[in-house]
């Protein structure tokens, strides 16, 4: 296994600019294939996930070109439902945003489909957001756990119609719905059972749905109407925001040792990570707010309690944030870490552990006291980039930190250490 060593690291200062947001690379690229038109996007992420959703969509017969670097894509929409009535098997990694919104697509036209991924991707569950589509008239087979993929699609339209969807697990099965919705025969009322969780994504969602023309009626996160037998318009050209949780890892370094300024994320942005921000304020860090900026200096940091349910990915970074603030963080409401990349409640637990924290694992949350002086440590990441990128902040105790398996961030961000070690001295 590769393993990064990191020095310790003294302090942080400059400028730096985060590449593109996953979640709406993802999204853009899913309703810019659904599209009539051409679209062409620019920021694009260039990483494992993005390329699972990319190759996919291929593998469908949509056209697109991407500039050398793969940043900038251009892509000419099928103005209509995905797949011209074939048999596909598509591997789709551990690409959330990929699987969960590809399975209602897929739903929508002809065809058979198989959709697999990583070990990983067979335990993170997708039965609610199966059940919904069900509803809608899909017929969606399970070809190992129930529940769980891998799944076979066979398309044959969404009819539309009142469906329930279960929100407290992941809002990825909603956003799924949301964005097939609008190509289902008739009008689709969607009912969200238990509380939703990931709210602000569902943002992203309705915002990147509207700007490729469709609009839906949001009742307060309860219940959304969305007209059935619609065509999505695309919007020509389309910039994606910087990666707001990318950004979360730069803009705790400068909170706990310096001062960046983090391009690509702002007030202006669309991404709940964005408000990150807020909490590294309400530790003591000094925060200025620009529109597509954020900078963050250094100060005493102090621990928070914090219902974090709105940004899951960012909430990690605060864990690893907290081995340099004084007194306890507890970071709550967060059942929901336990169904991604890896189990992320008990992975941080055990990590942070080693580095000399001492930890109370709850089932929805993380109390976390800093020790005296930060241990030097062997980190393992779980196949989970966030692992990894939280833990490069444990470099700021004094003592080499050792990353396995560092080339795990290449899921969201694979120039992540590149940019860490020029940035960092
Ligand atoms: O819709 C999205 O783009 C995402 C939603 C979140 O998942 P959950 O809704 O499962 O919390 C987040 O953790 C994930 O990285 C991206
Ligand atoms: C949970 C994450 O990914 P996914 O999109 O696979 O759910 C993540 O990036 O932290």
């Amino acid at each position: 296994m590769e393993q990064l060593v990191l020095k310790p690291i003294s302090r942080v200062q400059g400028e730096v600019s985060i590449p593109g947001s996953k979640s709406l690379s993802n999204r853009i690229l899913l309703l810019a294939a659904l599209a009539e038109g051409t679209t062409t996007i620019t920021n694009l992420l260039d990483s494992d996930d993005v390329r699972y959703m990319l190759k996919a969509l291929k593998e469908l017969g949509v056209q697109y070109q991407l500039s050398e670097n793969n940043t900038v894509c251009k892509m000419t929409g099928l103005a209509g439902p995905l797949g011209s009535g074939q048999t596909l098997t598509m591997f789709l990694g551990n690409a959330g945003t990929a699987m969960r919104p590809l399975t209602a697509a897929l739903c929508l036209g002809e065809g058979e489909y198989t959709l697999t991924g990583e070990p990983r991707m067979y335990e993170r569950p997708i039965g609610d957001l199966v059940s919904c589509l069900t509803e809608a008239g899909a017929s969606i087979e399970y070809l190992g756990e129930k529940n769980y993929p891998p799944l076979k699609i066979s398309g044959s339209g969404l009819s539309g119609g009142e469906v329930r969807i279960r929100g407290d697990i992941s809002s990825q099965f909603l956003t799924a719905m949301l964005m097939a919705a609008p190509l289902a025969k008739d009008r689709t009322l969607i009912t969200i059972d238990g509380e939703l969780v990931s709210k602000p994504y569902i943002d992203i969602t309705l915002s990147v749905m509207k700007r490729f023309g469709v609009d839906v009626q949001n009742n307060d996160y309860q219940s959304f109407v969305i007209d059935g037998g619609q065509t999505y318009q695309a919007p020509g050209e389309i910039m994606v925001e910087g990666d707001a949780s990318s950004a979360s890892y730069f803009l705790a370094a400068a909170a706990i040792g310096g001062k960046l300024r983090v391009h690509g994320t702002g007030n202006a942005s669309v991404q709940g990570d964005a408000r990150f921000a807020e909490v590294l304020e309400q530790m003591g860090a000094k925060v200025t707010w620009s529109d597509n900026w954020i900078e963050v200096e250094k100060s005493v940091l102090k621990g928070v309690d914090v219902d974090l349910n709105h940004i899951p990915d960012a909430a990690m970074t605060i864990a690893t944030t907290a081995l340099f603030a004084e007194g306890q963080t507890a970071i709550r409401n967060i059942y929901n870490w336990r169904v991604k990349e890896t189990d992320r409640l008990s992975a941080m637990a055990t990590e942070l552990r080693k580095v000399g924290a001492e930890v109370e694992e709850g089932e929805d949350y993380i109390v976390i006291n800093p020790p005296e002086r930060v241990l030097s440590a062997s980190i393992d990441t779980y196949d989970d980039h966030r692992m990894a990128m939280c833990f490069s902040l444990a470099a700021f105790g004094g003592s080499p930190i050792t990353i396995n398996d560092p080339g795990c961030t290449s899921k969201t961000f694979p120039t992540y250490f590149q940019i860490f070690e020029e940035l960092f001295e």
